[in-house]
């Protein structure tokens, strides 16, 4: 097991890259076999969560990324003993010693992630108070906290806006509400679910997200002892509890990961088995990457997914909240798209700034055009708004090496297969935001057959 300390150092940093920049050679098929582990999107708040317990929480499938380090430096700084067998990936969490912490090493270790909001709950339950740094994530529009902090008002939370962060106080305790979020958020709805399982009575919440990360979160707190019901129409009820657990859990795998590498098969015309996938959570993209021509066989231990020769066919896409599109899907799917026979449309109706990676695109020969318009049928919010938020991809155009950037982290997913389908040496900088959410994505791209070099 690796130490503490040894964690602590590298809280807040990008894991596993000695360097920034990638330069590959294009033209090989990715080829093998790669292993996902847990969700980056649950098992981030699954740590959150353990905060919540009298006795350690054991979690399991911990994926060795940048955003796993950034909440454990956190859960440190608070007083968590944490220690990770890295082979296994499980991750012990012991909260018997949570005390508050000071700001300015708080501030210190935010890093990239977007949890350390999630920490209100749970710190105000157990401290009657809390501070949240400035977030992280990616910048793919504004994304505001609002939602955040009008829950955690409904919960009776003050809640103080300071220059570098937020101040919350809760000196009377935190009592259960009624609550209809304007947009079935991810967030937020794990905002309500971490704040309401120890908040005084019921809880009620309209127009939650129904992600299947949240519906594992869900799984992790009642484990704890909570008790939660999820109702048709996005309905969740919570009863708060005086006490929770400590919980033993396996984290369901990362979709999308998987659907990334998935991606990639298409791409490079390759074939890629991807071990740890599984169906359920991916049937919406499993439709996709058929009609896109790609072909996958489930099996037991995971999903292979491959390109079966012969032109690959223009779908139309809406991305949206679970049941629909995944949003982190669309990126390496897209670079696919730009071989399609024809024209596919991708209405991002999630994020209004998600289509930045496909300017590098575009360098690399890519016909995308973006628009500002809503090009499908769903409701979106960013119509009226003026937002690049509709993108046509006409195809097949040949890729060239490029020199690009990446952006962010399904954006650089996104980067690096398209270098290695590209003719030519390209060179992506800028690699290690893509270690926040894939592990060991350099030797994975090994493992695979990729041509490439790390600078030093
Ligand atoms: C760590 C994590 O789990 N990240 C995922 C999570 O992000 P995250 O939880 O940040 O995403 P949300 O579902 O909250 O955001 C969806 C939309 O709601 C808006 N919004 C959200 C909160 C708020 O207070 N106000 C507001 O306007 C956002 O700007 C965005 O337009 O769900 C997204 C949607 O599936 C995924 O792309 C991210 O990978
Ligand atoms: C947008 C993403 O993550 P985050 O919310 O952590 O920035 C993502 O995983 O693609």
């Amino acid at each position: 097991m690796s130490t503490t300390s040894d964690f602590a150092l590298r809280a807040g940093q990008y894991v596993g890259l000695a360097a920034d920049r990638i330069t590959f050679r294009g033209g090989q098929p990715l080829n093998g076999h790669v292993e996902v582990r847990g969700a980056k999107n649950l098992v981030t708040k699954a740590m959150v969560a353990a905060l919540l317990g009298e006795s350690p929480s054991l979690l399991r499938q911990v994926p060795d990324i940048s955003d796993v380090n950034v909440v454990r430096g956190l859960l440190e700084i608070h007083g968590v003993k944490i220690e990770r067998d890295n082979e296994s990936g499980d991750l012990h969490l012991d909260p018997s010693n949570v005390e508050r912490a000071h700001m300015a090493e708080i501030n210190a270790h935010a890093g990239s992630s977007r949890i350390p909001i999630l920490f209100c709950g749970p710190l105000l339950h157990r401290l009657g108070e809390a501070f949240i740094p400035d977030l992280g994530g990616c910048r793919i529009g504004d994304r505001p906290i609002d939602f955040h902090l009008e829950v955690l008002r409904n919960f009776g939370a003050d809640v103080q806006k300071l220059p570098d962060g937020i101040r919350m106080h809760a000196p009377r305790g935190l009592v259960g509400a009624k609550i209809t979020l304007p947009y079935p958020s991810v967030g937020a709805t794990e905002q309500v679910l971490l704040t309401a399982v120890r908040a005084n009575g019921r809880t009620e919440l309209r127009n939650a997200a129904i992600e299947p990360e949240i519906m594992d979160l869900i799984n992790i707190l009642q484990k704890m002892g909570a008790i939660i019901s999820v109702d048709a129409d996005r309905v969740i009820r919570i009863e708060g509890v005086d006490r929770l657990v400590g919980f033993r859990h396996r984290s369901l795998f990362d979709r999308n990961e998987a659907a990334s590498w998935a991606s990639a098969a298409l791409v490079t015309k390759g074939d890629i088995f991807v071990g740890g996938a599984s169906q359920p959570e991916m049937l919406t993209f499993l439709n996709v990457f058929r009609k896109a021509g790609g072909a996958f066989d489930i099996h037991d231990d995971g999903i292979r997914f491959w390109h079966p020769g012969g032109e690959l066919s223009p779908v139309v896409i809406e991305t949206d909240v679970h049941p629909g599109f995944m949003t982190d899907w669309q990126q390496p799917l897209v670079v696919a798209l730009t071989q399609a026979e024809g024209v596919s449309i991708v209405h991002e109706t999630v994020y209004e700034q998600r289509f930045g990676f496909t300017d590098a695109l575009n360098q690399m020969g890519a016909n995308i055009q973006l628009h500002r318009e809503c090009l499908g049928g769903q409701y979106c919010r960013f119509g009226q708004r003026n937002f690049l938020h509709s993108a046509v991809i006409s195809g097949p155009t040949k890729l060239h090496a490029a020199d690009i950037e990446v952006p962010d982290l399904r954006g650089g997913f996104s980067h690096l297969i398209a270098a290695l389908a590209a003719d030519g040496e390209s060179v992506v900088s800028n690699v290690g935001i893509i270690s926040r959410g894939y592990e060991n994505f350099i030797s994975k791209l090994q493992q695979l057959g990729a041509d490439f070099t790390v600078e030093d």
